[in-house]
């Protein structure tokens, strides 16, 4: 079955690179655009610039997709509490635009945000209706973001998800121990924030199964891969697996520390575990465990789900 005309916002971030990679089996045409209009392997794509909002509704109606996936965003959480209007831009009203071009248009619209909206003081893996309350700059464009998407009138779904990662492309934990291991003896890392590492291709999986089925409920729906950790927790995991597979020689001592012991620009939640039981059940997916994520991720088999 043809998933139709799909456009790829974003398409070369981490999300957008496997969004393309898994949509264009399924799909009779996959566009994408980057904010150059060319992509990072050379080939070409649609030229946009969120911070350019006035360019979506155009571009749109000159490619007329059946669907939009919504891959871009401002993502540098600590550089954010520095740029706020650029993150609101980028985070919140260009995506209120695109879904705004979208209801006019028909078209239905899957947008990303982020566990960030969530104070973490849950005692229990937050539903889609609990209260956001989001801790930095970067959470509440989001959160702005999924309201002006909400408020748009368009047949969207919003996909909350969490400390997204892949093995072999973008800016990311796992790439970041990686290197860093191969460098040191020694790291420190948080051992007080619990959430539940998640890999793109398991976002894009669920993606292409959304599509498949079609939007039927509009709203916002948990997205991540299940079980939880801390980011000391994945650490340690990531050097297992990785030593396991000769990615590195050895794992380098990691020190549990607490949040207050690492300080950085933008406040995090210290609980953002996400429960996904709705959008399970609504399209029939199975999600991974995180740590059966990291194998799956850390082997470059593509999973099928
Ligand atoms: N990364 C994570 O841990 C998590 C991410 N999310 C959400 O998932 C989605 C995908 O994130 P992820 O793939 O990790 O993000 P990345 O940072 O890897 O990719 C974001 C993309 O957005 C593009 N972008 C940023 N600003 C602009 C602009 N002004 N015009 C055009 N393009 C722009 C970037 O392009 P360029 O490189 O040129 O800046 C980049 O390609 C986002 O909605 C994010 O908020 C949710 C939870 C966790
Ligand atoms: C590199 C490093 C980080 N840390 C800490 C800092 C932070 O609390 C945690 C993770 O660091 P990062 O910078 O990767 O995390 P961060 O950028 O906060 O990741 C977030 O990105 C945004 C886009 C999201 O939406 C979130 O779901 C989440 O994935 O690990 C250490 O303790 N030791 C280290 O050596
Ligand atoms: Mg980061």
């Amino acid at each position: 079955m043809s998933l139709g005309r799909v456009l790829v916002v974003g398409g070369d971030g981490q999300l957008g690179v496997e969004l393309r990679r898994r949509l264009a089996a399924d799909a009779a045409q996959v566009l994408a655009t980057t904010r150059s209009g060319r992509l990072a392997d050379g080939g070409a794509c649609e030229a946009l610039d969120l911070g350019e909002a006035e360019a979506i509704a155009p571009l749109l109606r000159r490619l007329r997709p059946d669907h939009v996936v919504n891959a871009a965003a401002y993502t540098a959480v600590d550089r954010a509490e520095s740029e706020p209007a650029l993150a609101q831009a980028i985070n919140a009203v260009a995506p209120g635009r695109l879904a705004q071009a979208c209801a006019e248009l028909g078209i239905g619209l899957v947008h990303f945000s982020t566990d960030y909206v969530f104070d973490g003081r849950g005692q229990r893996p937050y539903r889609e209706d609990d209260a956001t309350a989001p801790l930095n700059v970067y959470g509440r464009s989001k959160l702005d973001g999924e309201r002006a998407v909400a408020a748009s009138g368009a047949r969207h779904l919003i996909l909350r998800t969490a400390w997204v990662y892949a093995a072999d492309q973008g800016h990311n934990f796992l790439r970041t121990m990686l290197r860093l291991g191969g460098e040191r003896d020694e790291l420190r890392v948080v051992a007080d924030q619990r959430g539940s590492p998640t890999p793109t291709w398991l976002l894009a999986d669920a993606v292409a199964r959304i599509l498949e089925r079609g939007i039927a409920e509009p709203g916002v729906r948990h997205l991540a891969a299940a079980g939880e950790t801390t980011w000391h927790g994945f650490a340690e995991a990531i050097f297992a697996e990785a030593v396991a597979r000769g990615l590195l020689a050895r794992a380098p001592r990691v020190l549990p520390i607490a949040t207050a012991e690492y300080p950085t620009p933008a406040q995090r939640p210290a609980y953002s575990v996400l429960d996904t039981r709705s959008l399970r059940e609504e399209y029939g997916l199975e999600l991974p465990d995180w740590r059966e994520g990291l194998r799956v991720s850390l082997d470059g088999t593509s999973h099928n789900g």
